[in-house]
């Protein structure tokens, strides 16, 4: 079989990092009713606001960790698509941005054209948030309704303790263990408290009492990105086994004035320093690429802040970009699929 093709999405980066070119990002970023979730006029309003100041600040953070070859997100994903493509057999691997180029409808109208019948979506994201897993799903399916494209569609669900993607991370951490360390810190990105509660299916599970992610299960754990996280981690941590005392978990990248989930990366570190951790590791498995959420906010802005607080160093573990048995997992993943009615 040649026509069954893989689209892998990953979020998308500004197309430079001149200021215009990051405002246009953020604008169609934020304004994702599924990112900032009010209605449109709040939402209009609250984003014009934030575009006042943060495409100039942006821009230089993403200045910072640019390569030669573009954002290192955009990069990184190209380098997984090549590496899946070696592999998989049946079709196309296609690679596209849910913001910015190239986009999910040029991804899947080039699919069409080279005659593909069935397409596995697989949002490049481990836990599920409706501001990264849903918005990847709708955008797929507005374009196939919109272009009438026929496709046979599946998506490969959150993998957060599938144990190839358990084994691929822990993997590419053994090396940075295996050099000494303090303190293992895993670093997620952040999500309103507000993303929560909405995609709560009792509506009163999240966020009630300290363990109410240990507690999660079924249809909870299905829909709690922090309870994902939680199961990521402590999955990582028996498959390294660390000890209990040596690894911790944070949420990072927080924007605006609302509430966040906690703990918060950015006190943790200062608390980490505090507490006489000299050495501080840190993995930011929520992203599965690089990008400017882990080396400039954890590889730049995280390490001068773990060392002004009076830590030695903090080394970022790189995400898993193309390791190769990450490259394995996500082929086994996408294979034990089943076939879509
Ligand atoms: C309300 C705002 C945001 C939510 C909710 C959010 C959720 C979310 N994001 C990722 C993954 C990535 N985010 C990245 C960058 C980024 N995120 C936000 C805001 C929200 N994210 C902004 C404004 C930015 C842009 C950078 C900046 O100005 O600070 C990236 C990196 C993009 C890159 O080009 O490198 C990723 C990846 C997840 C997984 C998530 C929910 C769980
Ligand atoms: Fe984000
Ligand atoms: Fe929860």
């Amino acid at each position: 079989m040649t026509d069954h093709a893989l689209l892998l999405v990953n979020l998308g980066s500004p197309a430079s990092t001149e200021v215009a070119d990051v405002r246009r990002y953020l604008n169609q970023f934020l304004m994702d009713p599924y990112v900032i979730d009010v209605p449109w006029p709040l939402r209009r309003l609250i984003v014009s606001l934030i575009l006042i100041r943060r495409p100039a600040a942006s821009a230089e953070a993403y200045r910072s960790i640019w390569w030669e070859e573009g954002s290192p997100l955009v990069v990184l994903s190209r380098r997984l698509q090549a590496k899946v493509a070696e592999q998989w057999t049946d079709g196309p691997v296609e690679l596209a941005m849910r913001y910015g180029e190239p986009s999910i409808e040029r991804s899947l109208q080039g699919l069409a054209q080279r005659g593909v019948r069935r397409v596995t979506l697989v949002p490049l994201y481990p836990q599920f948030a409706d501001s990264t897993v849903t918005t990847v799903i709708e955008e797929a399916r507005r374009v196939m309704r919109q272009q009438r494209l026929p496709f046979a569609l599946d998506i490969l669900p959150p993998f957060y303790e599938q144990p190839e993607y358990l084994a691929a991370l822990a993997e590419s951490a053994r090396p940075y263990l295996e050099q000494g360390y303090d303190h293992l810190l895993l670093s997620y990105h952040g999500l309103p408290e507000r993303h929560l509660h909405k995609s709560d299916p009792t509506g009163s599970h999240c966020l009630k009492g300290a363990d109410c992610c240990q507690r999660a299960s079924g249809a909870i754990l299905d829909s709690c990105y922090r309870a994902q996280c939680m199961r990521t981690s402590s999955g990582l941590a028996h498959a390294l086994e660390l000890d209990a005392e040596r690894w911790s978990v944070s949420f990072q990248s927080r924007l605006g004035r609302a509430k966040w989930i906690e703990p918060y990366t950015d006190a943790t570190i200062e608390a980490l320093a505090a507490r006489g951790v000299k050495k501080l590791l840190v993995m930011c498995p929520a992203f599965v690429a690089d990008c400017i959420e882990t080396l400039e906010e954890i590889g730049d802005e995280g390490r001068a802040a773990f060392r002004a607080a009076g830590g030695d160093d903090l080394i970022l573990v790189p995400c898993l970009n193309d390791h190769p048995q990450w490259v394995s997992a996500l082929i086994s993943l996408c294979r034990r699929l089943p076939q879509p009615a």
